[in-house]
């Protein structure tokens, strides 16, 4: 009799949502530690600024290419090549003496990085039931988000006790670990193998009763147990073949859903990923005129908004699938209100209103997941990893223009370094935000009504 094991998805999940939690503290890992690494390398903060940018870039130009492989070679081999992509990447970080081989480092752990978080959202609907998928999507970015304060002070304090060398080959073994506790429990799907299976050639039990959680369950029935798998010959879905990269890319965007989740998570995340990654600790310190820990308590608070957000809009994205997507422009219309007001308020804004800004602002990281719902709904599944690639390239591209536009702003008020900082440049520079809401938010409304048009036309409904 085969037994089904509900609790399987839910530990596929969680060694997942711990990869992708681990790449966050791979890609984030230098945040705390920019002194450290100027005084390690002897670079100046320029150079330590280029380090966050090459790895933005090799992570936002590596997307669709492993969207590409994810779908030919699965996820699980995608999480375990980025997970020993990230290992190796430390691992020179580790030991390089100087800082050619920090660049490769970045590098590699910004393409390990790169392979993980869209891997992980292909595993996801092979698991679980559609209407869980929203609130599992939130749980994994709110286990990403918890990597992030890993990677902040305990690793600083590591580092400061033990040593540069032993700070990152510390997460270098920690990825390993989870790298190998992935090679025996991942699975891209009920009735697959795992690597370690893979390996020794032969696949245990639990893998061959495996179920997903949208399969319902079979009650009062006894099943006959199935014929030896080797005996079946091994079906796969269909391919699409004969197709060549441009022509899939143009057959996935002719399709306006797929272009409306494009736009979904182009527009609602790269307020708070810029003022994280880069320009939020100048704005408050060098604009606002606050101490540096008032701004970096102020900070926090983005990090627990962001998971709070995560927990609420899991489950409501899943009772209003209709509205989803006017959930995400609702809070980038809120969040875009509270930017302009800062920008608008005479002189330095009260601190109710910069709280406000860093609680409402956070709001859009969780609500970008919804462009993957969105995605999935409309990708055909032989797709699904290129589709997923493809959507997570815009909050990353937008957050990267704006994040130079801001600089090259303050350059051109001669307000580029911190002796020149001050509260107007800032508020200019910050404006650059403004025309990549509308134009986010134009596109969403524009591909929404195409999309209703769409489904219409071919007769289909929101899943
Ligand atoms: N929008 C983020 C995920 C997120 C969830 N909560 C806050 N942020 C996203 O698209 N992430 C991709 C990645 O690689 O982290």
């Amino acid at each position: 009799m085969r037994t089904a094991r509900p609790l399987l998805p839910w530990v596929v999940w969680g060694v997942a949502a711990l990869a992708y939690a681990v790449a966050i503290i791979n890609r984030s890992s230098l945040s705390a530690l920019g002194p450290a690494a100027q005084e390690h390398f002897g670079i100046d903060a320029t150079a330590l600024s280029m380090f966050a940018m090459i790895q933005l870039v090799v992570y936002a130009g590596l997307q669709v290419p492993v969207g590409v492989l994810l779908d030919r070679f699965g996820s699980t081999n995608m999480i375990l090549g980025g997970g020993v992509l990230m290992v190796i990447g430390q691992t020179v970080m580790a030991l390089a003496p100087d800082v050619s081989l920090a660049i490769l480092a970045r590098v590699l752990v910004g393409a390990g990085d790169a392979c993980t978080f869209i891997s992980v959202m292909r595993i996801l609907p092979e698991w679980f039931a559609v209407r869980q998928l929203p609130t599992v999507s939130q749980l994994t970015g709110l286990i990403g988000q918890a990597g992030q304060l890993v990677s902040v002070a305990p690793l600083a304090l590591l580092v400061s006790v033990a040593g540069w060398a032993s700070g990152f080959l510390g997460i270098a073994a920690a990825g390993l670990l989870v790298a190998l506790l992935g090679s025996l429990v991942l699975r891209n799907r009920p009735g697959d193998s795992t690597l370690a299976e893979r390996i020794i050639g032969r696949q245990s039990r639990t893998s061959r009763d495996a179920r997903s959680l949208a399969t319902p369950p079979v009650t009062g029935v006894v099943e006959m147990a199935p014929p030896a798998t080797e005996m079946i010959p091994v079906m796969k879905e269909p391919r699409v073949r004969g197709l060549g990269f441009w022509s899939r890319a143009r057959r996935l965007l002719r399709i306006p859903g797929v272009r409306l989740a494009y736009w979904v998570h182009f527009t609602s995340p790269f307020a708070a990923n810029v003022f994280i990654l880069l320009w939020g600790t100048p704005f408050l310190v060098g604009g606002v005129g606050l101490s540096p820990p008032a701004a970096s308590g102020l900070l926090s608070l983005t990090v627990v908004s962001s998971m709070l957000a995560g927990l609420l809009l899991g489950p409501i994205s899943s009772r209003f699938v209709e509205r989803r997507v006017w959930i995400n422009v609702g809070i980038t219309v809120a969040l875009a209100t509270v930017w302009i007001a800062v920008l608008l308020w005479p002189g330095a804004p009260p601190m109710w209103l910069l709280v406000l800004l860093l609680v409402v602002m956070p709001f859009g990281g969780p609500a970008s997941m919804i462009a993957f719902e969105v995605a999935r709904s409309h990708t055909p599944r032989s797709f699904a990893g290129f589709g997923t690639g493809l959507v997570n390239t815009a909050g990353f591209t937008a957050s990267l223009l704006v994040i130079l536009l801001i600089g090259l702003v303050l350059d051109l008020q001669g307000a580029g370094s911190p002796e020149d900082y001050s509260l107007g440049a800032f508020k200019v520079a910050f404006a650059v935000q403004v025309p990549f809401w509308l134009l986010g938010l134009t596109m969403i409304v524009i591909e929404a009504r195409r999309t209703k048009g769409w489904m219409q036309e071919h007769g289909r409904r929101l899943r």
